[in-house]
């Protein structure tokens, strides 16, 4: 597994298409593109990793799959009543679908879907007390205490919220959210910015891979049912209208943000995250799906074979 990753270091370092990092967030446009990490955890916690995969990033629309945990957690099957579970096959920060179904997102990994969850998760709350227990809860599934929100991150979010605060104010308009938008963009903004490293990331992912249980603590996260339905979101959903290619090229359920971070779930085998911040087209890290396509590939990981 080592000298696997070790390989894949090498070889992509020679790539010269990198993508481009994100700049409608101007506190991520200032990151340096030449950055590249992965790491790969077992379910027994053995972790290998390659690259700059201690290094901190801001893990964006990675969140949502944690957000969502929570509210399954919270509400259960009430969530769909907020959110659908259907792919998008619209770019991530789309408003078109919006209007021709009432203001209820598609799923709960587009921005719509995580601010609609998000407003679920408030529950009444103040955000100070829905984003202690978003923090808490990620440090949790991670087993390290030491993840923060980067707060220079979500401020820049929260000056140029435009695009989401339309979706959200179009949500609110159609009595989809309980809360004052600017309260829930808030939160919502704050759950992206949390900075965590490959590392990190890899361990927070290991109750997807053993059917809810983080097997390095014994402790169970979610029922195996909510396990799976967590993963098929992830598979469908997870990188908004680059789905069906990630889907082709790597067959692993996974969710990507637009700092440039993907985390893949390989049930039974291991937790992946993958690290470089310049996105394609469709703000998808542009390295990192070409890394999880060459690491399927060799280890034959992919939910579908080789
Ligand atoms: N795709 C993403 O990672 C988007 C998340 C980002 N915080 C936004 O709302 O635009």
């Amino acid at each position: 597994m080592q000298d696997c990753l070790d390989d894949l270091v090498l070889a992509l370092s020679a790539e010269k298409n990198r993508g481009k990092v994100a700049d409608y967030i101007p506190q991520l446009a200032h990151v340096d593109p030449n950055q590249f990490g992965i790491a790969v955890c077992t379910p027994e916690g053995q972790m290998y990793s390659a690259g700059q995969a201690d290094t901190l990033f801001s893990i964006q629309s990675i969140s949502k799959v944690f957000t969502l945990t929570m509210a399954l957690g919270k509400l259960g099957d009430g969530i769909w009543t907020h959110v659908g579970r259907e792919p998008s096959g619209d770019p991530f920060n789309s408003i078109v679908q919006l209007e021709h179904e009432s203001g209820k997102p598609r799923n709960p990994f587009i921005n719509a879907g995580a601010i609609a969850v998000v407003d679920a998760i408030m529950m009444g709350h103040e955000p100070k007390e829905t984003l202690a227990e978003i923090l808490n809860f990620v440090r949790f599934i991670a087993n390290d205490t030491s993840i923060c929100f980067d707060h220079a991150v979500a401020a820049s979010e929260m000056a140029h919220r435009d695009r989401n605060a339309s979706l959200a104010h179009f949500m609110k308009a159609f009595g989809r959210l309980r809360h004052d938008v600017d309260k829930v963009l808030g939160t919502y903004f704050h759950q992206c910015s949390i900075a965590m490293s490959c590392e990190q990331l890899a361990r927070a992912g290991l109750f997807l891979v053993s059917d809810g249980v983080n097997e390095t603590t014994g402790i169970r996260v979610v029922s195996a049912q909510r396990a799976r339905r967590i993963n098929s979101l992830m598979m469908m959903c997870g990188h908004y209208d680059g789905s069906g290619e990630f889907a082709y090229r790597v067959g692993l359920p996974g969710k990507s943000g637009v700092g440039g971070g993907i985390l893949a779930i390989a049930p039974g085998k291991g937790s992946i995250a993958v690290w470089s911040p310049g996105l394609d087209v469709l703000g998808n890290s542009y390295l990192g799906t070409r890394a999880l396509e060459r690491f399927v590939q060799h280890t034959g990981w992919s939910v579908f074979g080789h």
